[in-house]
């Protein structure tokens, strides 16, 4: 015990006078404070580190609750984050590219998360669908962000429903600017059918959206002496092309102030095949020159060169893929049969036709040539069939897919 501890021993309970104490204080080692209160020791400071001190101790708290607020915060992250994955691989889906937002669950999440309009969500409700599918589900709020898309999942997934709810919402309502959003397919039936199912989900929105039936007067209704008073444009590229061709007043159709564009099958669109889509895809993009084209590409299969396409000239590009990678959709069921030869096809499928089948049927053939040949073939065959091809009037192609979807005919080829 040294002589402080004596002395703060003897002295517990009473204050001094350190000013008139002022020399004994000073033989005995000990402080005057600025108050002239008793204070603690001057003590070295080996020794000071041994002293509890009262400041150091609380900062070291609050770094600890700091640190431990942060490690939480992290960890709530890293939960989510892991629910979110776990969400994607049930519904089988993966995403590339950065900062994907998770896939919505209900329908309803589009209001309240995404602010998006209640008409339109009771458009898609009124349908009958309970649930969006997973394209859907990570498709709107990516397409919401404005971001561009590429999308592969399988036939009959919901993929027109899953670009157009963004873009309807996107649109708003109508303006006096012409077309601000241009949906490409690769058939006129398609597009039809596209259009179709924008104006039930548009409705009550009051957006225009009008498809290209005839080029000529589409020129006159769709031109810059046009009102203008129309949003939306679904078409083939072809016919598309054909509208933006220069003539003496400039061109026909102005793609100035669009805002989206969706490829609609892109693995088809962007295939090297005799009708060089690629060439007319080119030819509408240049024309599209607002200042900010978002662009959503959606197909049942994933083209490597579509990806590589995308990757080179869409900034901040998402993938979505559903289900594994250019496989067969589980809903249909698929069967192999070997015909040997050219000849064999025709006598395999006779064979399936004797044994009898359930219409509608669809077949899709390369090319219409094959179309015509086969049609010829089987219309002998007491079978109701008809054909649609590039040689058919766009007035035969309505009536066939309408026979079709009234069930007036068995076999319908493309
Ligand atoms: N959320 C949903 N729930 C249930 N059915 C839906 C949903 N969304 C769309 N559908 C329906 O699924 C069917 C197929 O949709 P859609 O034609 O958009 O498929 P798709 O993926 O574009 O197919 P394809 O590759 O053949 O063009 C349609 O009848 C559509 O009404």
């Amino acid at each position: 015990m040294n002589s402080y501890d004596i002395f703060k021993k003897l002295t517990k309970g009473i204050k001094f006078d350190q000013r008139r104490f002022k020399d004994d204080f000073k033989k005995l080692g000990l402080q005057q404070s600025a108050s002239g209160a008793l204070d603690k020791p001057v003590v070295p400071l080996a020794e000071q580190e041994h002293e509890p001190n009262t400041e150091g101790k609380e900062e070291k708290a609050k770094s600890k609750k700091k640190k431990k607020t942060l490690n939480d915060k992290q960890k709530q992250l890293k939960l989510q984050q892991e629910q979110i994955r776990h969400r994607r691989r049930q519904l089988g889906i993966q995403v590339w590219g950065a900062d994907v937002p998770p896939p919505v669950e209900k329908f309803s999440e589009l209001v309240t998360d995404h602010e998006v309009n209640n008409k339109l969500v009771a458009n898609i409700e009124s349908q009958g669908h309970t649930l969006p599918t997973p394209v859907q589900a990570q498709a709107w709020p990516l397409m919401l962000q404005r971001r561009h898309i590429l999308a592969s999942a399988p036939t009959g997934s919901g993929k027109t429903a899953a670009f157009l709810i963004p873009l309807l919402h996107g649109l708003g309502g109508p303006k006096k600017k012409g077309f601000r959003a241009v949906i490409l397919s690769p058939t006129r039936e398609l597009a039809s059918q596209i259009h179709r199912e924008c104006v039930r989900l548009g409705e009550g929105l009051g957006i225009r959206a009008v498809t290209i039936a005839n080029v000529t007067k589409a020129k006159q209704k769709y031109g810059p002496q046009s009102s203008q008073k129309f949003d939306l444009l679904v078409t083939t590229p072809n016919r598309l092309v054909y509208m933006l061709q220069e003539n003496a007043d400039g061109p026909p159709l102005s793609l100035a102030n669009v805002e989206w564009l969706v490829v609609d099958e892109s693995d088809r669109l962007f295939e090297d095949g005799q009708r060089g889509f690629r060439d007319q895809l080119a030819t509408i993009y240049r024309a599209c020159t607002g200042p900010s084209v978002t662009q959503a590409l959606f197909s049942a299969t994933f083209a490597q060169s579509v990806q590589d396409w995308c990757r080179l000239n869409l900034h901040n590009l998402a993938t979505v893929t559903v289900g594994l990678r250019n496989t067969a959709s589980e809903d249909v069921k698929q069967h192999l049969q070997f015909c040997g030869s050219e000849e064999g096809k025709l006598h395999a499928l006779r064979e399936i036709f004797r044994k009898g089948y359930e219409p509608p049927v669809l077949i899709f053939v390369q090319t219409k040539e094959r179309a015509k040949e086969l049609f010829r073939e089987l219309i002998y065959d007491n079978i109701t069939v008809d054909a649609i091809h590039a040689d058919r009037t766009q007035k035969q192609r309505d009536n066939v897919v309408a026979a079709f979807r009234e069930g007036k005919m068995g076999v319908d080829l493309h």
